[in-house]
């Protein structure tokens, strides 16, 4: 994506200059303060979960109903979070890529990644709730930001990006990425 959206990669290229800049390398505490890095983030789990179905299904325990439908017991039941995370009756222009939608007026970050906020959860919501959301989030943010501030990704020649993807045990891209990497001169 960042490939794809070269203007993104620089406005994340400029917060990693002005929250750290390049004279040090950037730590994990400097992450609270890259909030534009987050929203790119949080745009790229919308567009592309890694779990799409919410990976566990659900077993119904008795005869209930969902939203006027009959779910009677014993039923199995996924949960298609790639369908919610790009339905048109959620977002505006859902296949657009636009990490800006997860600002508010106030610069602040509008919407919950965390399973609160059915728009758009990721990890899952409720008791089986991913438990490793906050490693994946910190441990995902860290090398990214790690990587932008040394390197900037370009397209490998002529060749477009391509973001075909697989459902394997997470949903990966079907076709290895080719890039090109060229260094942004960071002091270690
Ligand atoms: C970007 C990275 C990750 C994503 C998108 C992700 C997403 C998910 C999702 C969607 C579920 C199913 C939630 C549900 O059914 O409601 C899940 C479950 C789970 N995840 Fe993650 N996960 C990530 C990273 C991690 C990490 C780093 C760990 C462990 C250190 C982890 C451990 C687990 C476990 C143990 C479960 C099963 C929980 C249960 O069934 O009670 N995940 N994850």
């Amino acid at each position: 994506r960042l490939v794809l959206h070269p203007q993104v990669q620089q406005k994340v290229h400029e917060e990693i200059d002005t929250v750290v800049g390049r004279s040090r390398l950037l730590t994990e505490y400097d992450l609270t303060e890259m909030v534009y890095l987050t929203a790119v983030i949080k745009e790229v789990l919308r567009l592309h979960p890694p779990g799409p179905l919410l990976s566990w299904a659900r077993l119904s325990v008795s005869d209930t109903l969902v939203d006027g439908y009959h779910i009677p017991k014993g039923t199995t039941a996924m949960v298609n979070m790639w369908a919610i995370m790009r339905d048109p009756h959620v977002w505006v222009r859902p296949l657009e890529f636009n990490p800006e939608r997860f600002f508010n007026n106030c610069n602040n970050m509008d919407i919950s990644i965390w399973g609160s906020d059915l728009r758009i959860a990721p990890f899952g919501s409720g008791r089986r709730t991913c438990p490793g959301q906050n490693l994946a989030m910190t441990t995902v943010t860290y090398w990214v930001a790690s990587l932008l501030q040394k390197f900037q990704f370009g397209r490998w020649g002529e060749s477009s990006i391509d973001l075909s993807e697989m459902l394997r045990l997470s949903c990966e891209m079907a076709n290895p990425l080719m890039v090109r990497i060229h260094s942004r001169k960071v002091c270690s």
